[in-house]
Formats: C-alpha cells, sequence, structure tokens
C-alpha cells in the first residue's frame, strides 16, 4: 500500500529581491498587478501603475527597505523560512513544508515544483494573514489552483482559513508582547492593523448592507460580517486585549499602510498618533498583528517613521512590539492548526473553527 506524501505551503505576500529601485519595480508590478489590489479598470489601473506609481515610488520604497535589509536578505523573508524551517523540524514525517511568496520570491510554482519533486502528491496551503482580504488571503488561494491547473496537476489542495481568532496565534502573540509591554512601562498599547481601501470591504460584504454603514458595524463578529477584515481586526484586538489584561481606555486600534487618495478603513495609524500624545500618553507600545512576520511595514513604517512622529508629538517612546517570527509559540501554533486543519491530530489549543476551505480539488 502506498502513503501519501502531503506538501505544506506557507505562503506570505511578497518582498522585493533587494533593496533597490529595478527590484522593488519587479515586486511592486506583480502585486500591484493583481486585480484583487488594485481593482480598478485594466485600463487605469495600467495608466495608474505605468504613469504614476512605478516612476516614483520604486525609489523611495528601495530607500526604505535599505534602512531594514538584514545581512541575509528582507526581513519577512528571512523569517519565513525561519518559520518554515522550525515547522518542518516539527512535522518531519508528517508533512513537507515549503515557503513561498504570493508575489516575488521563492514563488508559488517554484515552491509547488520542489515539493512535487520530494514526491508531494497532495497539497495543504497557509496563507499566513491572520484577517481575511481579498487581497492577501483570496488572491494566494486564487494564485494556488491557478498555478496547479497551469500543471495540470490534479493534486487534492486544502487552504486554511484566516486564524484570527485561533487560541494559539492569540496566545503566541501575548506570549511575545506581555515583556515587552512591561520593560518598554507602556501607558497605552496601540494595535496597528494593515489598511484596506473602504471600497474593498464594501465589495466582500455579501449582504451589501452592513460594513461600514454605521460607526460601529465592525464592533462585533455575527453570521453577517464573520469575514469582514476590519471586523476581525477589532476582534483580534478584543481577544489580545484580554490576553494582555489591558485596561478600558489603555488600548487603540488603527490602520496603516494606505496608498493613494481613495478613503481607507479609519481610523488612520498617523493620525491617531498625534492624537494619543495630545491626549497625554508618554509611552506608547505598538502591535502589528495583522502581520505574522516583521517587515517593511512594522520595522520602518512603525518602528522608524511612527516612533520619530510620536517622539516629534511629544511623546517619550515607541516600542515596536516584535511579530510573532519564528518564535516557538507561533510554531507550535503553525502545527496545530495545519494538523487540526488536515484531521491529523485530536483538536488541542489551536483549532479550525470555521473549516478547511476545500477547493475545487477537495482532499479526500
Ligand atoms: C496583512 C496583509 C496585507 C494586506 C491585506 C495588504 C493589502 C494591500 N497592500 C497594499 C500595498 C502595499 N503593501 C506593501 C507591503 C506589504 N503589505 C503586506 C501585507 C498586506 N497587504 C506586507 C506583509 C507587506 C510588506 C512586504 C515587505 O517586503 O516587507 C507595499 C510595498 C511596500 C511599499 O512600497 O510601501 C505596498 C505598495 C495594497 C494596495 C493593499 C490592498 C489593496
Ligand atoms: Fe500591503
Ligand atoms: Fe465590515
Amino acid at each position: 500500500m502506498s502513503t501519501v506524501k502531503k506538501g505544506l505551503l506557507l505562503v506570505n505576500l511578497g518582498t522585493p529581491d533587494a533593496p533597490e529601485a529595478g527590484p522593488v519595480r519587479r515586486y511592486l508590478r506583480e502585486f500591484l498587478s493583481d486585480p484583487r489590489v488594485l481593482d480598478i479598470h485594466p485600463v487605469g489601473r495600467w495608466m495608474l501603475l505605468n504613469l504614476v506609481i512605478l516612476p516614483f515610488r520604486p525609489a523611495r520604497s528601495a530607500e526604505a527597505y535599505q534602512k531594514v535589509w538584514t545581512k541575509e536578505g528582507s526581513p519577512l523573508l528571512v523569517h519565513g523560512r525561519a518559520l518554515a524551517s522550525a515547522v518542518a523540524g516539527r512535522l518531519a514525517g508528517e508533512y513537507e513544508v515549503e515557503l513561498a511568496m504570493r508575489y516575488g520570491n521563492p514563488s508559488l510554482p517554484a515552491a509547488v515544483r520542489a515539493l512535487r519533486a520530494r514526491g508531494v502528491s497532495e497539497f495543504i496551503v497557509l496563507p499566513l494573514y491572520p484577517q481575511e482580504a481579498t487581497s492577501s488571503s483570496s488572491s494566494t488561494r486564487a494564485r494556488i489552483y491557478e498555478v496547479l491547473e497551469e500543471a495540470w496537476d490534479v493534486s487534492p489542495v486544502k487552504t486554511l482559513p484566516a486564524f484570527h481568532d485561533d487560541a494559539g496565534f492569540l496566545e503566541a502573540f501575548a506570549a511575545v508582547a506581555r515583556p515587552v509591554i512591561a520593560e518598554a512601562r507602556a501607558d497605552h498599547v496601540l494595535f496597528s492593523y494593515h489598511g484596506l481601501p473602504e471600497r474593498h470591504m464594501r465589495k466582500s460584504d455579501p449582504s451589501g448592507q452592513h460594513c461600514l454603514a454605521s460607526a460601529g458595524c465592525c464592533d462585533v463578529l455575527t453570521a453577517v460580517n464573520r469575514n469582514c477584515y476590519r471586523a476581525q481586526c477589532f476582534a483580534t484586538t478584543r481577544a489580545l486585549v484580554e490576553r494582555l489584561g489591558l485596561p478600558a481606555g489603555g488600548y487603540t486600534t488603527s490602520f496603516q499602510s494606505r496608498l493613494g487618495r481613495t478613503p481607507w478603513v479609519k481610523p488612520y495609524t498617523d493620525l491617531v498618533l498625534p492624537e494619543l500624545a495630545q491626549k497625554g500618553v508618554k509611552r506608547l507600545a505598538v502591535m502589528c498583528p495583522a502581520f505574522v512576520a516583521d517587515c517593511l511595514e512594522t520595522l520602518e513604517e512603525i518602528g522608524l517613521r511612527a516612533r520619530e512622529q510620536f517622539l516629534g508629538c511629544g511623546g517619550e517612546s515607541l516600542t515596536l512590539v516584535p511579530s510573532l517570527n519564528a518564535h516557538p509559540t507561533w510554531v507550535d501554533a503553525v502545527c496545530n492548526l495545519v494538523r487540526s486543519a488536515d484531521g491529523t491530530a485530536p483538536a488541542a489549543t489551536s483549532g479550525l473553527r470555521a473549516s478547511a476551505l476545500p477547493g475545487p480539488h477537495p482532499a479526500g
């Protein structure tokens, strides 16, 4: 009897190959050509990309990348490799593991080829985004099916849902944050999530009437908004606040990294920072729980730029809480997420709530 070899793909968003304008332009071109990211008419997208974004942004972004680049490469890639290697060690004999990026390298096709070369004939995909968004999670799922179909590969594939409320994920973030917040003697914690255009939120609302329709529409997760990115972010904040024992009024949620002039989800991190300073917050700790690995958006946007802004407004310190990276508690949580989604382990601390979403080739 032959046993099926299973492959686990850990997929993050992507990063340039080098912190220089050329590689950053290539990466941004691939990323921003995705209609799930820039969801406008193809002609408008071409013009925006080629006439507005790509002539100017790559040089500016390259400068930002240079400030956080490491000897081993882009932080997102370095942490992703460390996670994949730790997970591979823990799941040896059960799964072959590869890291892939939705855009850039290591590419999804290359990772799939590498797994196939090791005899894998069944795939499980964990998009490394805690909250569900079309531009991240759905785009990753759509691409994996495309990659398999392009190769006429009919192997079964399972993709895991977002894990914003997974106990293992939340415990890991709390375990990383507790000593950092204590050491910083923080008097306030800001939970800063990657933003999204408001248009994306409305388009993903199955009811067409709930999302952003009222001031408090994301304050609770209901059957209607259970897949709403902003509502999942607020739910992650609530769960972390509880685990960290933060007092009412001792924390704020905001959204960073907006691009362009259209409205993005609010409140904006760069507007919240001066408000907090004005209210008398002196020692701010910032957590970024939309990212499971430190990257440009945590290290440069928050760790450098937001810190400078907050200090310029009268704050005394801004401490970035590191992301999960390859923290052992997070490695455990990833293994539990995978095993329980795949039915290969009894539900432990970490479990699949919503269900693994079977794709067009459901695993048997
Ligand atoms: C957390 C998940 C992410 C979502 C959702 C997301 C949506 C989204 N992003 C942009 C534009 C940019 N994002 C950039 C970097 C970036 N974004 C994420 C994650 C999400 N993005 C990560 C992990 C990173 C860091 C990559 C790294 O190399 O470290 C960038 C590139 C950097 C820059 O030039 O500022 C852009 C641009 C849009 C438009 C969007 C949804 C519509
Ligand atoms: Fe982004
Ligand atoms: Fe919503």
